[in-house]
């Protein structure tokens, strides 16, 4: 028998971007019937292309799906889920590796206010679902409600992130696409590299005080996306300004309840966003006076004013804001940590940072000095270095869909309106490649030679830009930016970073102790050892007191090391003692 909202809704097309959300729940305990499986069920349902409710292991399921089995239910504390649905904490990582090899696919209980959601647990079946996008069976499934209704109010309805309708999502994506381009890139690359050799010098001359890394990256890479939407560097007063605006819209994401009561942070938010729109519309109108004037537009902004499809159709200054919004949110924290990663990484790593060196001297000596398209392919240890910190650390521990339509995943049915939950932390610590591996190659040791393999250059189960339609559409200007600043950091600096702490979770893991760092030109660094090398090899002379260059225990097994080897700057005791010559 069918579910009575089913018959009246199977018949009737209904736009994605309106589901009903009544529609799309399912009842949390129904789903517990486990239905036989069949091998050979189509992968799409054979009877209707409109979205119903469909619940799984109810009487009334509809014959599709009760051709097919329901995943089995894992439990979670409710308030964990709440907390970190999206960055997939380790109770509920052990969760999935539990079910690994005997369900690739286990579902989330229903919770007051959440829907249930189904999750993959295998590399090949989240490319399954992503591979559903294009066709509209699975489309962007951040929730109407709640903490994630506010994605809606704060980038706006034209944003990539908000929009639900694959065809609307996919008529700006592809306006959108060129800015993010190989060509484009190359464009910007003159100014990224001159911004972060800005930003490292500053960090530099900060002396023996140093820098707190994780705030210093994230002030290093909301400055390059501004620079790079604007195509101009930004004033060092506005850019603070504008920061500070764009740190209360993000404050606004989680700024529950969301009413407009003036000097709450959803109001102060709406204020920050309204402003932040404003600037972008300016730069909207003096692009297109630009354009017309005949004048070519540096930068993403410029490129997304010229942009024009094979119709004719161009993006309007709303569209415009709003996906640069999303760039703005998109593409700075994300970033900036995986970059804090990267350096506590290679902190900890010396030889990996030697062999980065290394690289980049055989870089330097193949394509010169500045950073060309060509000098960053050829980066392909520094590529397998910012891989592996993802790999180890990916920032967007989950990304939701939600199935438009019932269909047919592994053999298991997802009944329409199911939040389907890809697991992007999960399935990168449990990449089969690695998974059983210990030494070198267990999944938590960081290892970029993993990724210089043919085995290991393939995705696999990798996927911290996400997939599908929705693949993140700064990924290959992130990879430019975040290999840009390994470069000239291996290039030019040594560095000394304080390790020791708690990595706490926000967007990926943050360190409690912001990551303080001391940075030194490097060839200061490489005279001082060199001094301290020719100077122990006469180990038969009398020395001076010896002189301690910065220092940095490390953990091991055996008590504790210096990381820096203690470099020592000797010479003759007698020299020093003879008077000063007249
Ligand atoms: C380490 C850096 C970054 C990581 C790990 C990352 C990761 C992601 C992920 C996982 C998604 C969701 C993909 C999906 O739903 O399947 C995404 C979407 C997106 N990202 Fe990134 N991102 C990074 C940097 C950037 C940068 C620098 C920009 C812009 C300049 C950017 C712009 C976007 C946009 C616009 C989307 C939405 C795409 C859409 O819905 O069509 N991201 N990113």
């Amino acid at each position: 028998m069918m579910h009575p909202l089913n018959s009246k809704l199977l018949c009737k097309q209904q736009p994605v971007a309106s589901v009903p959300r009544s529609h799309v729940a399912r009842p949390a305990g129904a789903s517990r019937r486990v239905i036989a499986r069949t091998a050979d069920v189509p992968l799409h349902h054979p009877h209707h292309d409109s979205l119903g409710s469909a619940d799984a292991g109810d009487e009334s399921r509809c014959p599709f799906l009760q051709a097919l089995r329901t995943p089995p239910m894992v439990n979670m504390p409710w308030l964990q889920r709440v907390k970190y649905q999206v960055f997939a904490p380790a109770q509920y990582q052990a969760q999935v590796l539990k079910g690994r090899g005997e369900h690739t696919i286990v579902q989330g209980p229903r919770q007051p206010g959440f829907n249930s959601f189904f999750m993959p647990a295998t590399g090949e079946l989240a490319k399954a679902v992503f591979a559903e996008e294009p066709g509209g069976t699975i489309t962007q499934g951040l929730a109407e409600k709640g903490g994630f209704r506010a994605f809606g109010t704060l980038l706006g309805e034209d944003s990539l992130l908000v929009v639900k309708d694959p065809a609307r999502h996919a008529y700006l994506r592809a306006l959108l696409q060129p800015a993010f381009g190989p060509d484009a890139i190359a464009s910007y690359l003159p100014d990224i590299e001159a911004l972060v050799s800005r930003h490292l010098a500053t960090w530099q001359a900060s002396g023996q005080a140093g820098v707190k890394a994780y705030g210093a990256l994230k002030m290093l890479t909301f400055d390059f996306i501004l620079q790079i939407v604007m195509g101009r560097s930004i004033p060092e007063q506005q850019l603070q300004h504008l920061g500070g605006l764009f740190s209360s819209l993000t404050a606004g994401l989680v700024a529950w309840p969301y009413i407009d009561i003036p000097f709450t942070p959803w109001h102060k938010a709406l204020a920050a966003r309204e402003e932040l729109c404003g600037f972008f519309l300016a730069g909207c109108a003096q692009a297109r006076q630009a354009l017309a004037a005949g004048q070519a537009v540096p930068g993403i902004l410029g490129r997304l004013v010229a942009a024009v499809d094979e119709q004719g159709n161009r993006l309007t200054d709303q569209e415009i804001t709003h996906n640069l919004l999303l760039v703005l949110l998109a593409g700075h924290d994300t970033s900036s940590t995986t970059l804090t990663r990267a350096l506590a990484n290679l902190q900890d790593h010396p030889r990996v940072l030697q062999r980065l060196r290394q690289e980049q001297q055989q870089v330097v000596a193949r394509h010169g000095g500045r950073i060309s398209s060509d000098a960053l392919k050829d980066m392909r240890y520094a590529d397998a270095v910012v891989r592996e910190t993802l790999r180890r650390d990916p920032v967007v521990g989950a990304v939701i869909r939600v199935a438009t339509r019932d269909f047919a995943l592994g053999g298991y049915g997802v009944p329409a309106g199911t939040n389907v939950l890809l697991p992007l932390r999960t399935l990168a610590e449990t990449d089969p490649r690695w998974l059983h591996s210990t030494g070198d190659l267990a999944p938590a040791a960081f290892n970029p030679d993993r990724m210089m393999t043919p085995e290991g250059a393939k995705p696999g189960q990798l996927m911290p830009f996400g997939g599908g339609a929705r693949y993140c559409l700064g990924a290959a200007l992130a990879m430019a930016e975040m290999k840009t600043f390994l470069a000239l950091l291996a290039r030019q600096y040594a560095f000394q970073a304080d390790t020791a702490t708690e990595w706490k979770p926000a967007l990926g893991y943050y360190p409690a102790n912001g990551l303080p760092l001391v940075l030194s030109q490097l060839q200061q660094q490489q005279q001082q050892q060199q001094a301290a090398a020719a100077c122990s090899s006469s180990s038969s002379r009398r020395c001076e007191q010896p002189q301690r260059v910065g220092c940095n225990y490390m953990r091991s097994a055996l008590g504790y090391y210096l990381a820096n080897g203690l470099p020592l700057v000797l010479s003759q005791l007698q020299q020093q003692q003879q008077p000063a010559a007249v």
